[in-house]
């Protein structure tokens, strides 16, 4: 059992904490927002995730797990995990400000030999920039190995995913702080991968661009598809059955959202541009991210003429299902551009409403059920494919709009039954269903 605090009670620092105090470690969990802190101290999850507050009441319980503004006890710990932001920045690079006060914070409180373990995600060199803050301001004459330990959780599955990762990547420069990763993480029961600090922070950016290209390639697939007749979920099926290829992250949709692939992509451009490279594959998967947003939109002005007085209905806000994260969600530009061109929203979302309410414009209505922002809805706009979307029974479509017309932007429906209705229905990379009576 190791003593440890991680710094940053976001989605990462705090699905960490709580996941390295259920594995029997003694962790605190430290932020500087008292609303966060307060929140969590009073048994609440600042953030939507799956199983998320049953083990914080379980772990708190135990006394494995507890909360603290920032203080002085606070690091008199083994081992600190840096889980701050590292939004990006104007000119696409990441933002280190919040890895950096870090940094000279924990070297003005420790106290005691320590390693310092980045989860946050961080270009090339950072860890070392860390450990070079941190020995420039360290107040005590104590060791410090730093180590980096990138995250791949997904969010909406970060529990899971903790638990069940494909690898533990560490990067290392000495013994000791290897055995002292090696050891916390032992309990996960998950292979680790163990490699030198630099190539550990670019595997971490190298993952996401993977990921990102499969799900651009794919939605360009899904346009040939448009063109020529063929059905991009059956392209992808048949493609994604070779298993050097892999199924995964080959559903066409609106393009990539969230907080990590956008600003990361454009991280790694600029990390490579830096060192004098042009990734030009990458340049293209970002600029075709950026296309695949406005396709819906170009479907539904195509068939509706003009949105102005339209009524139209949001199905789904948040950028993926299963979260409240609406960071770099379809739902913002979409909705942005429905309202400057005269569209009278109603949005519903099952979890993500309160963070919509924060940052999608002031005229757009919420509702708590899709039958209600459907009714008398001039067309339907699909964002997000959360199971309630999924399952909702296309006959109340029929039943409850003027004259039903969908625009999916996920795919939600299979093209067989929905063409058993009076719907015109546009999908991705799939043939438009005109319903049965047009
Ligand atoms: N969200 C994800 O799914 C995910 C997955 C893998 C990796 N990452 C990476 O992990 C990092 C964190 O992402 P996130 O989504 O959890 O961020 P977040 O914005 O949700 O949380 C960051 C937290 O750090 C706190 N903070 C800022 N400065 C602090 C300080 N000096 N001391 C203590 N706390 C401080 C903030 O108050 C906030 O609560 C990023 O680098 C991100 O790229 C995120
Ligand atoms: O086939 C797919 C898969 C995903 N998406 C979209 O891609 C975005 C990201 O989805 P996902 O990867 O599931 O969510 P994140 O929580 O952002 O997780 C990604 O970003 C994290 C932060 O770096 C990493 O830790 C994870 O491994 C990585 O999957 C979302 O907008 C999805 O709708 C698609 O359009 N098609």
């Amino acid at each position: 059992m190791k003593k440890i605090a991680v710094v940053g009670t976001g989605y990462v620092g705090l699905v960490t904490g709580v996941c390295l105090a259920e594995i029997g470690h003694d962790v605190t969990c430290i932020d500087v927002d008292q609303e966060k802190i307060d929140l969590l101290k009073s048994g609440k999850s600042p953030i939507y995730e799956p199983d998320i507050e049953e083990l914080i009441s379980k772990n708190v319980a135990s006394g494995n797990l507890r909360f603290s503004l920032e203080t002085q006890d606070a690091y008199e710990v083994d081992v600190i995990y840096i889980a701050v932001g590292t939004p990006q920045k104007k000119d696409g690079s990441a933002d280190l400000q919040f890895v950096e006060e870090v940094a000279k914070r924990i070297a003005h409180r420790v106290k005691n030999d320590v390693v310092v373990v980045t989860k946050s995600t961080v270009p090339v060199g950072t860890n070392h920039f860390i450990l070079k803050m941190i020995q420039e301001h360290l107040q005590a004459e104590v060791r410090v190995d730093i180590a980096s330990n990138p995250e791949f959780l997904r969010e909406g599955s970060a529990i899971y995913d903790s638990f069940n990762g494909d690898r533990i990547v560490i990067g290392v420069e000495n013994d000791r702080a290897a055995l002292i990763l090696e050891e916390i993480n032992k309990p996960f029961n998950i292979p680790i991968f163990k490699t030198d600090i630099r190539s550990a922070e670019l595997i971490k950016y190298a993952a996401n661009a993977f990921l990102a290209t499969k799900i651009s390639f794919i939605n360009e697939i899904a346009s040939i598809c448009e063109k020529v007749g063929a059905n991009v979920e059956d392209v992808s099926m048949g493609m994604g059955k070779d298993q050097r290829i892999g199924s995964q992250f080959l559903n066409a949709g609106i393009g990539y959202g969230g907080s990590c692939f956008p600003k990361d992509t454009n991280a790694l451009l600029h990390i490579a541009n830096e060192a004098g490279y042009q990734f030009q594959i990458l340049s293209s998967v970002v600029k075709i991210n950026e296309t695949q947003k406005s396709v819906l939109i170009k479907k539904a002005k195509e068939r509706l003429g003009t949105f102005h007085g339209k009524k139209i209905a949001l199905l789904g806000l948040s950028f993926k299902p299963n979260t409240d994260d609406m960071r770099e969600a379809a739902s913002i530009d979409i909705s942005n551009q429905l309202v400057e061109e005269g569209a009278n929203i109603i949005a519903f979302d099952p979890v993500a409403k309160n963070a919509a309410k924060k940052i999608l414009h002031p005229t757009i209505q919420y509702v708590d059920c899709i039958k209600e922002a459907i009714q008398d809805a001039d067309a339907v706009f699909i964002l997000t494919e959360w199971k309630e979307i999924v399952h909702f029974p296309i006959t109340n479509y029929v039943k409850l709009m003027k004259h039903p017309i969908i625009f999916d932007g996920r795919n939600c429906y299979h093209l067989e039954e929905i063409s058993q209705h009076s719907i015109d229905y546009y999908s991705i990379g799939r043939t438009t269903s005109k319903g049965i009576d047009r």
